[in-house]
């Protein structure tokens, strides 16, 4: 199962292009994004799940591309966005914001609302399943916000920086729960966090500008530099630090 751009090009505004002709294809089911502020990394994300349009190529997944019609609906239903923030939609519990996610992929009300108690206990959530969605702290309603692509049975789930803000615990939960999808689900993350790489992700891809920078193994990613002797996380920071010397 591969996730492919292939001659992508987007721009928000006409003068400066985000992607131009930019080719990538993901097949590992663990894969983190990484990239200065401003790379293209959300951008990226939000072209996977077809929330904005590539000006010219293709994004698919499985030979499926949301710019065909026909492909749209199996293609929004197979892959999942959760973005930055999960908007807590008032009024509603935690079950029924997590049965919505599914209802809104296309599947029947009492369908999404059985598959809703499964996909909350998967994120430890049940216990929270009739409290007001928007009470969740941040961690919690990230966690919310994947219970809901766990609904529909999504392959392939979009996340961008879904640790960002939470506490190290929190984060670690997080990490976890991801780790436990992998392989049945594939993810693709952007994270600016290169700690603990190698316990959740084992691809990595540097994106900046358009540009690959990198994509390989997390293991190989970490060896870039040759600084075995210290542990993953300085090799991470030294490795990111080689390949986006801009930012440093
Ligand atoms: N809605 C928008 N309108 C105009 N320009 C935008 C918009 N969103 C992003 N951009 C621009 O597109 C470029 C890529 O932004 P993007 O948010 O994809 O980067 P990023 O790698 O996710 O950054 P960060 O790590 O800061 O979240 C940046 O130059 C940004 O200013």
């Amino acid at each position: 199962m591969t996730l492919h751009f292939d001659g992508v090009a987007f721009w928000y505004n006409r003068k400066t292009a985000v992607l131009s002709d930019f080719n990538l294809s993901v097949s590992d089911p663990a894969t983190v994004l990484l990239g200065p502020n401003g790379a293209g990394k959300s951008t990226l994300l939000a072209l996977a799940a077809s929330q904005l349009a590539p000006k010219a190529g293709r994004v698919s997944w499985k030979r499926l591309s949301p710019s065909r019609g026909r492909d749209r609906t199996p293609y929004r239903r197979a892959v999942a966005w959760l973005p930055q923030s999960v908007t807590a939609m008032p009024g509603l519990t935690v079950r029924e914001q997590v049965a919505y996610a599914g209802w809104l992929k296309g599947m029947s009300r009492t369908d999404a609302w059985d598959a809703s108690r499964e996909a909350l206990k998967r994120v430890n959530l049940s216990e929270l399943a009739d409290r007001r969605s928007h009470q969740l702290s941040g961690g919690q309603a990230r966690r919310m916000g994947l219970a809901g692509a766990l609904t529909h049975e999504s392959e392939l789930i979009l996340m961008d920086e879904p640790t960002a803000g939470l506490d190290p615990t929190q984060r670690k939960v997080f990490r976890n729960l991801l780790a436990q999808l992998v392989p049945e689900v594939h993810v693709l993350v952007s994270t600016h966090q290169t700690e603990d790489l190698a316990d959740t992700y084992s691809h990595v891809v540097v994106l900046d500008r358009s540009a690959v920078l990198f994509q390989g193994s997390t293991r190989d990613f970490h060896g870039l530099t040759g600084t075995g002797h210290l542990g993953l996380r300085e090799q991470a920071e030294a490795a990111y630090a080689s390949l986006v010397q801009r930012e440093v």
